[in-house]
């Protein structure tokens, strides 16, 4: 069963994606980052990649796409809340810019 993070276990897990740019959304237990590609392409086929991992996982990203900038927002709807899906996501994300 995927656990809500805590206030304990939540830094050490977020503290690495807020240093890479990642942020709360203000009245949401949810992280965001806007990511700016090359082009078109070059987002689209990063999503493509995320999307294996998302669907691996089970855990998917809301997400907008606007020519060659992404803008996501990760959150865990079971729980409401940031989960540790979340943070594991949110790394594979940046381990494939
Ligand atoms: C039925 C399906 O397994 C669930 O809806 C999964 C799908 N992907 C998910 N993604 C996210 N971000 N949160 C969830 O709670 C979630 N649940």
């Amino acid at each position: 069963m995927t656990e809500r993070l805590s206030d304990e276990t939540r830094g050490p897990l977020l503290d690495p994606l807020f240093k890479c740019g990642w942020q709360m959304i203000e009245g949401r237990d949810a992280i965001t980052k806007t990511f700016v590609f090359e082009n078109f392409v070059d987002a689209f086929g990063w999503m493509t990649r995320v999307a294996i991992w998302a669907e691996k996982w089970n855990h998917h990203p809301e997400w907008s796409n606007v020519y060659k900038t992404v803008t996501v927002v990760l959150t865990t709807h079971e729980v409401d809340g940031l989960s540790a899906l979340d943070a594991k996501l949110a790394r594979k994300m940046e381990a494939m810019v």
